[in-house]
């Protein structure tokens, strides 16, 4: 499914990090115009798939035309992938530091990251899924606070966690950076992707 010509793609997000990211991210990679807008979409419950095709159906509707949105989850492989899609609200009450003594009881401390981008062409469309995830695991948190979870995880092949690494680092091996790279694929092969501006920008 395309983008008819001359729309922008409206990346659905209340998170301005994520945000951040994904613009740090996509650079000129994307071949549409994105430009985001802040609205706070409902927490679904159910698998990771089914939570991003529901978000993402209410952006279609909400937007009235082509969107993506993003969801996240943090699972811990000891909790058979808890807290997973629910990391949002396990965070807010625990703080990276709960997080971690979550598993003090398990010697398993490995995690995985998982990235979901879903895309709609309009509200009758379908919902495309982009996937990607990085496994790593849980530590002490170590490093600046600014983003969610970032102290506490440390992927795998690094003695940094996420947020004791450069930007620039993270943002070649994350989870957020893999289900880009899936995503930009598709739409870079569609032929009718005809790339416009690459320059994104903020609305509110
Ligand atoms: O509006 P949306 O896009 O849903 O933004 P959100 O903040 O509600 O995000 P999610 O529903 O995907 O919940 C994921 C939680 O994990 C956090 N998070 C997401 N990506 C992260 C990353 O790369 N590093 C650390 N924390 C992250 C985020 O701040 C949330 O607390
Ligand atoms: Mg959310």
């Amino acid at each position: 499914m395309a983008v008819p010509a001359g729309r922008a793609v409206v990346f659905v997000t209340g998170n301005a990090k994520k945000l951040e990211e994904v613009i740090q991210i996509l650079g000129d990679k994307f071949p549409y115009k994105l430009i985001s807008r802040k609205i706070d979409l409902p927490e679904y419950q159910g698998e990771p798939d089914e939570i991003s095709i529901q978000k993402c159906k209410e952006a279609a509707r909400q937007v009235d035309g082509p969107v993506i949105v993003e969801d996240t989850c943090l699972c811990f492989r000891a909790l058979e992938g808890l807290p997973g899609p629910y990391i949002k609200w396990f965070l807010d009450k625990l703080k990276p530091e709960g997080l971690y003594k979550l598993l003090a009881g398990f010697e398993d401390k490995s995690a995985w990251a998982l990235c979901t981008f879903a895309f709609s062409a309009g509200k009758e469309e379908p919902v495309q899924l982009f996937r990607g995830t990085t496994e790593g695991r849980i530590v002490e948190p170590r490093g600046p606070r600014d983003f969610g979870w970032d102290p506490c995880f440390q992927p795998d092949g690094y003695e940094k966690t996420y947020a004791e690494l450069p930007k620039e680092v993270k943002n070649t091996i994350s989870h957020r950076y893999r289900a880009l790279a899936a995503m930009s694929e598709h739409f870079s092969q569609l032929k009718d992707g005809t790339p416009e501006s690459k320059k994104t920008k903020q609305e509110d």
